[in-house]
């Protein structure tokens, strides 16, 4: 890991969340662990995280019994030697704390990504990071919706249809301000994505261009999607000795 030129920088701490079970996979495993071209999604997703050029702590959030550096899903040597493992929480938000905690408290900039996003590329937490040092508190990824869109109650009926230039679907990695992201999480309040959090807080939160590559593996079709990807080659696999 190098350090960032940045005068001001004492580093970027990445926390990739990995400790879902993956339901709507539906695999027999958790779903960072499931193989995407016989790599795991995680080993894909870490790829890019290692080329992040200011990167200079890694933590990597697992499902609990997998933060033992000997349990099985480890072999072949493909988890940087730089990781640190934590086991998750029952929600992502409870993950992401637990990612936090144990994070070089020297970073002053923090990246939170899913190993379920594992095609996302570098650049994408290139721009993130670049946003962040360029004073936002935080910075999203996120791609213009394409479909139109409707608001429901309860029952099905629409009561809306917002201006769909107006929105966008956010993507990872989210990045903020150490201090901004660890008073957000200490609210205590859950989420779907970290951002939520710190605009609750009366933050402001930048989107950035995201990326088609960035999407998650959430249903069989998605994986199928990422397997697709790669035997096109539009996604380089991970290089064999590490990440
Ligand atoms: N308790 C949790 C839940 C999710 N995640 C991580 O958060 C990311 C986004 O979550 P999602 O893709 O929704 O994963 P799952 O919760 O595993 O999926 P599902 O809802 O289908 O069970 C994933 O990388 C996942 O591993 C996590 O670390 N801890
Ligand atoms: C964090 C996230 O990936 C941003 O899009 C997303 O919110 C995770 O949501 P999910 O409900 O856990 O799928």
């Amino acid at each position: 890991m190098t350090n960032d030129a940045h005068p001001a920088s004492r580093g970027v701490g990445v926390v990739v969340v990995a400790a879902g079970s993956g339901s709507r996979l539906g695999a027999e495993m958790p779903k960072a662990f499931v193989p995407l071209a016989g790599q795991p999604l995680l080993r894909w997703a870490l790829a890019s995280v290692l080329r992040v050029q200011s990167l200079t702590s890694l933590v990597v959030v697992v499902p609990p019994g997998y933060e033992a550096p000997g349990h099985p899903a480890w072999q072949g040597g493909w988890l940087p030697a730089s990781a640190v493992l934590v086991a998750g929480g029952a929600e992502r938000t409870a993950s992401v704390a637990a990612g936090l905690a144990a994070l070089d408290p020297a970073c002053d900039v923090v990246l939170v990504h899913d190993a379920a996003r594992c095609l996302t590329p570098v650049a994408v937490f290139e721009r993130v990071v670049g946003a962040v040092r360029a004073g936002a508190d935080g910075v999203v990824p996120g791609v213009a919706v394409v479909d139109t869109v409707k608001s429901v109650d309860p029952d099905g009926f629409v009561t809306g249809t917002p201006d769909r230039a107006a929105l966008r679907a956010v993507q990872t990695p989210q990045g903020f301000r150490r201090a901004v992201l660890d008073a957000a999480h200490a609210s205590g309040l859950d989420a779907t994505d970290d951002a939520a959090l710190v605009e609750r807080a009366g933050q402001r939160v930048l989107v950035v261009e995201g990326d088609a590559l960035a999407f998650k593996v959430t249903t069989p079709d998605d994986l199928a999607r990422a397997e697709g990807l790669v035997a096109d080659g539009r996604v380089a696999p991970p290089r064999t000795g590490g990440s």
